[in-house]
């Protein structure tokens, strides 16, 4: 039986002057998942977070349905770890202030207890000596303390869902694993789920139950993280894995996922990936795939069935003459 969802997104649309970039996306956010969104640039990842959130940019027009609808309760219900930690957090307020202000706007507490929920977060967080920290102002903190204090601030108010755009985009790769643990631990303290978008494939490997995987605004593939890395099914999915570094065979160029996606708006009869895509052939070319119950996943795709495993060899380059 399929876990309960936290909440469901059927059939969204986003669209900037007509011209949609996220194409009619449905899946469900469980109890407690690490779920990953990757994709390459444009696919719509932060688009469908944003739209979680109820923080799309003006202009958007949107149809299809999120319920239920935690754009009321940002903060609280729901929370959004952003990629850039300076930008979440004001320059002029005490950190342990803005944290206890945070609490204070969903919870009616004394601001004793606000300041307590704020210290008893930063400690969580791991940033040490906490209570005299919390009356520092961001400038006074490392960047690494700022991004703890700016996870600090997303599960503040223990909220069911947190959403993590691109949140180790600046950072080595020390960092990132770093980042993306204490983001994991916190979920795992606060029980929330976590939605990680990224286009960092190699974060999602240990780190997600599932991984979403999109591509020009629709779903590719969808389903348990390790059963998708040990063997996608969908051609772009081993694209991007055929595209790490480590999966370069010895002699090999350095492997790249050939061509680039679609410009939004641009008009194909088929799959938007099939100009890219080596199985493409008959229906890839006529009708777009929608998404379908394949291998314990779900797959967008025509031919998946004939995708070879290993599939690297595809997407690999033959060195060029020098
Ligand atoms: N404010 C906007 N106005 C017009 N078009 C937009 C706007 N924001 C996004 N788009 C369009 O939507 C597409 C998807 O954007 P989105 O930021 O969701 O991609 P992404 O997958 O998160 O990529 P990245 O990894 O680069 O952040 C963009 O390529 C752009 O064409």
């Amino acid at each position: 039986m399929e876990p309960e969802a936290l909440l469901s997104v059927r059939e969204l649309r986003i669209a900037f002057d007509g011209i949609e970039a996220v194409r009619g996306l449905s899946f469900d956010i469980r109890p407690r998942e690490v779920l990953a969104v990757v994709g390459e640039s444009g696919a719509g990842k932060s688009l469908m977070a944003r739209a979680l959130l109820g923080m799309l940019p003006r202009g958007a027009a949107t149809s299809g349905t999120i319920s239920p609808d935690l754009s009321a309760h940002r903060g609280h219900r729901i929370s959004l770890v952003p990629q850039d930690a300076l930008s979440a957090l004001s320059p002029v307020h005490r950190v342990g202030d803005q944290l206890a202000a945070a609490v204070r706007s969903v919870a009616r507490v004394s601001r004793k207890e606000a300041k307590a929920r704020a210290v008893a977060a930063l400690d969580r967080v791991g940033i040490p000596d906490a209570a005299r920290r919390a009356r520092a102002y961001p400038h006074e903190y490392s960047g690494g303390m700022r991004q703890r204090a700016v996870i600090a601030m997303a599960t503040v108010n223990e909220p069911g869902i947190v959403v993590a755009d691109e949140p180790t985009t600046a950072l080595d790769e020390e960092h990132r694993d770093q980042v993306l643990e204490l983001l994991a631990e916190q979920r795992e303290a606060v029980g929330a789920a976590l939605v990680l978008v990224t286009h960092d494939m190699d974060a999602v490997g240990g780190h997600a139950d599932r991984v979403l995987v999109m591509y020009a605004g629709r779903l590719t593939e969808l389903g348990p993280a390790d059963q998708v890395l040990a063997r996608p099914r969908a051609p772009y999915t081993a694209g991007l894995l055929a595209s790490l570094p480590r999966n370069a065979a010895p002699g090999r160029r350095l492997p790249a996922l050939p061509g680039a996606p679609p410009a939004p708006g641009t008009p194909a009869p088929g799959c938007a990936f099939a100009p890219r895509c080596p199985l493409a052939a008959g229906p890839c070319h006529t009708a777009e795939p929608e998404p379908r119950e394949a291998a314990g996943r779900l797959v967008a795709c025509h031919r998946w069935e004939e995708l070879p495993h290993p599939a690297h060899d595809l997407f690999l380059q033959e060195p060029q003459p020098a």
